[in-house]
């Protein structure tokens, strides 16, 4: 076993699940905390899970990133939405050589954390995961589970599989996550886009679930058109998305739960939606390269406009 040391930056649905996760298995995890340091602190976490529920009545929690050790492996698992906090948080809690895991979606998150902490190595990992946070310290695994871990260096060259990708790997593998070493970071990012830009984005416009999207022919063909575009996307920085993948998709999507997607739950719960990471940065990628996707454009400044409607909203109930 190892003994590496884990930094859990946002304990939510997916931090919470894949940190408890690995405590369990008897690594060192240290938790940074928000709104529920408090209570996590004082009653550790609650993991109910598919694969078994489980509790931790006690775990190290933070509420300040300053006050955390320097771990081996930073994990960033808060919103896309709130990585403006990453220069404050990242170099204090980073050790040198150490590696930030990057579990967020979208796309170009590495290459911010490239521009805030340069000595050390940065992975991304594409989580297949259906989580959700029920209430403080208390996480609900609904389905899947799986890591995608690709290498990044400097604008998403391909660098195949690393020492590091191989031995945090082996770390989340022992704790019975189902783990997968890609060897280009930019087409796996690619990939999961071709899943989150049609769903994420059409069940907070259309107000629907997976299975309900899904079981429409208009809707069901807007989701196809939308996957197409992705990968002339991914075309775009020359990175090939086959058919195949789409068809795989959709099928995966039709056997899956039915389904509310992360943005849809941070819609109908009014918090800012990841709208730049998984859809404004995909398209300026595209747009820098000569290609434009106006059906995902056509997306993006829909979400935006709920998006400002909803911040509004909340400043104005908050004021
Ligand atoms: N949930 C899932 O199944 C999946 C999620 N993802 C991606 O993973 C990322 C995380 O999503 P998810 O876990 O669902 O989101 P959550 O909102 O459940 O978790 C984010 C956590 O970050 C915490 N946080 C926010 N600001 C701070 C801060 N300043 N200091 C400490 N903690 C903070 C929040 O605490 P508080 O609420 O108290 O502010 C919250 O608990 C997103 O990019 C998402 O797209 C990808 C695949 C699946
Ligand atoms: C694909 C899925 C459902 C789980 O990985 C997801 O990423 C999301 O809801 O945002």
């Amino acid at each position: 076993m190892s003994n590496r040391s884990f930094a859990i930056l946002g304990t939510g649905a997916l931090g919470g699940f894949y940190g408890a996760k690995l405590q369990k298995a008897g690594k060192d995890v240290h938790f940074l905390l928000n709104s529920d340091y408090d209570y996590v602190s004082k009653h550790g976490l609650v993991i109910e899970s598919k694969d078994g529920d489980f509790t931790l009545p006690q775990v190290n929690a933070y509420n300040d990133v300053e006050k955390m050790p320097q771990c081996d492996v930073v994990v960033i698992a808060l919103k896309t939405t709130q990585n403006h906090l990453l220069p404050q948080m990242l170099p204090s809690v980073v050790r040198d050589d150490g590696v930030v895991l990057v579990l967020q979606n979208g796309l170009a998150v590495e290459e911010e954390v490239a521009k805030i902490v340069g000595n050390v190595n940065i992975i991304g990992g594409l989580c297949f995961l259906c989580s959700n946070k029920v209430a403080a310290g208390h996480i609900r695994h609904l389905d899947y589970g799986q890591i995608t871990l690709g290498g990044y260096a400097n604008d998403y060259e391909s660098t195949g599989v690393t020492h590091y990708m191989q031995q945090i790997a082996n770390d989340f593998a022992s704790a019975g996550i189902s783990m997968e070493l890609a060897k280009d970071l930019l087409l796996a990012r690619w990939k999961k886009l071709v899943w989150n830009i049609p769903y994420n984005g059409l069940s907070v416009i259309l107000d629907a679930r997976t299975d309900e999207l899904m079981s429409y022919v208009h809707t069901r063909q807007l989701v196809e058109q939308l996957m197409h575009e992705v990968a002339l996307g991914s075309l775009s920085c020359g990175r090939i998305i086959p058919d195949s993948f789409i068809q795989t998709m959709l099928n995966y999507t039709i056997n899956m739960k039915p389904y509310r997607t992360s943005m849809k739950i941070d819609y109908d719960e009014r918090r800012p939606l990841e709208v730049e990471a998984i859809f404004g940065n995909p398209l300026r990628k595209a747009h820098l390269l000569g290609v434009n996707l106006p059906q995902i454009s056509c997306i993006y400044q829909q979400l935006k406009f709920l998006d400002e409607i909803r911040r509004v909203e909340v400043r104005d109930l908050n004021s």
